[in-house]
């Protein structure tokens, strides 16, 4: 490949399809993974890291640095809700791994994200896997980082389909409606991939079975922390199967070909039964009203995916 590697910052909170994503990515030569952050969502923010840690050590790239997020929602919310019931207490599959012998860097997530927009201006694609907190900071600590990040690619929304915490909300967008609003009409380049999308590319237990027979290291690390992973999707949406939603959207960020997106405004419901729901303006009617959608930055938001081309892809690179 002749163009240079896009240099990509991946926001997680680790999590079984995470630490599919984090060595997709570390396997995928469109992307140089330049830093992890951490944010709360499958697991709580300390998990996270330390979990982030761990994965870097078992990919033996401990020269990757890792930095700490918010332990709080962007309006200093404490109640948060942790989907441990779909990754395992420790969000790994119940492994009991040892701790990592890493640390975390200094900076936190938001300060290493200003930091490194303006290092490498515009050249920086973040890809957001949890909740939109240390994004919404980000903006907050500097309110040119919307110019000098280069992308933003978020795993998040449920675009015209329901959601997976409830028929309105995506676990993400759910995790801090406040934070995702923020970052929606913040004006950076910003490409959404819901789980209209990330429903989709599907791992099934055949795949599941191929995974397991590469003695690949990825593969057979995955395999062990898979379990806890397939039996929630069994229970709760009755499939032989699981969805890719974190791989797919490290894809979505390294090879763009494999979607299609449209553009348009998003905001997102703060409150009320349907807070976490994310709406996006499709321009089909000119309103004669000013709404909230109004003079508001466009976004993109992916609407197909080429998801055999996709699960392919994934297989390969994790069984590499
Ligand atoms: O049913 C669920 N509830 C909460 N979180 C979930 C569920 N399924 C998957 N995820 C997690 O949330 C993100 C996608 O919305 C993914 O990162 C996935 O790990």
């Amino acid at each position: 490949m002749a163009a240079e590697p896009k240099k990509i910052i991946i926001d997680t909170d680790p999590g079984i399809d995470d630490a599919m994503a984090i060595f997709l990515a570390l396997r995928s030569p469109e992307v140089e993974v330049i830093g992890l952050t951490t944010i709360y969502g499958n697991v709580y923010t300390t998990l996270a890291t330390r979990n982030a840690l761990h994965l870097l050590e078992i990919a033996g790239r401990t020269d990757i640095p890792v930095a700490e997020g918010s332990h709080v929602t962007i309006t200093k919310g404490t109640k948060l809700r942790i989907a441990d019931f779909v990754h395992g207490v420790d969000g790994l599959g119940n492994q009991n791994f040892p701790p990592p012998k890493g640390k975390p860097i200094e900076e936190s997530a938001a300060a290493f994200l200003v930091e490194q927009a303006n290092k490498y201006l515009g050249k920086v694609t973040v890809v957001a896997l949890g909740p939109l907190t240390n994004i919404a900071l980000a903006l907050q600590l500097d309110p040119t980082f919307s110019k000098n990040i280069g992308q933003i690619v978020v795993l998040g929304g449920a675009f015209a389909v329901n959601g997976n915490v409830n028929p309105a909300a995506e676990a993400n967008i759910f995790g801090d409606p406040v934070a995702a609003d923020i970052v929606f009409t913040s004006g950076a380049d910003i490409l959404a991939v819901g789980i209209n999308i990330t429903h989709q590319v599907v791992m099934t237990d055949a795949d599941r079975e191929k995974l397991a027979t590469s003695d690949g290291k990825f593969a057979q690390y995955l395999s062990k922390i898979l379990d806890v992973y397939y039996s929630y999707h069994y229970d709760a949406y009755n499939t032989r199967g699981v969805y890719l939603h974190d791989p797919m959207v490290i894809l979505a960020a390294a090879i763009p070909s494999l979607i299609t997106y449209t553009e348009g405004v998003v905001r997102v419901q703060t409150n009320g039964i349907t807070r976490g729901l994310t709406v996006l303006y499709n321009k089909q009617k000119r309103f004669g009203e000013v709404t909230e959608w109004s003079d508001k930055p466009t976004v993109k938001v992916a609407v197909t995916v080429d998801a055999p081309s996709a699960v392919k892809l994934i297989m390969e690179r994790l069984m590499d």
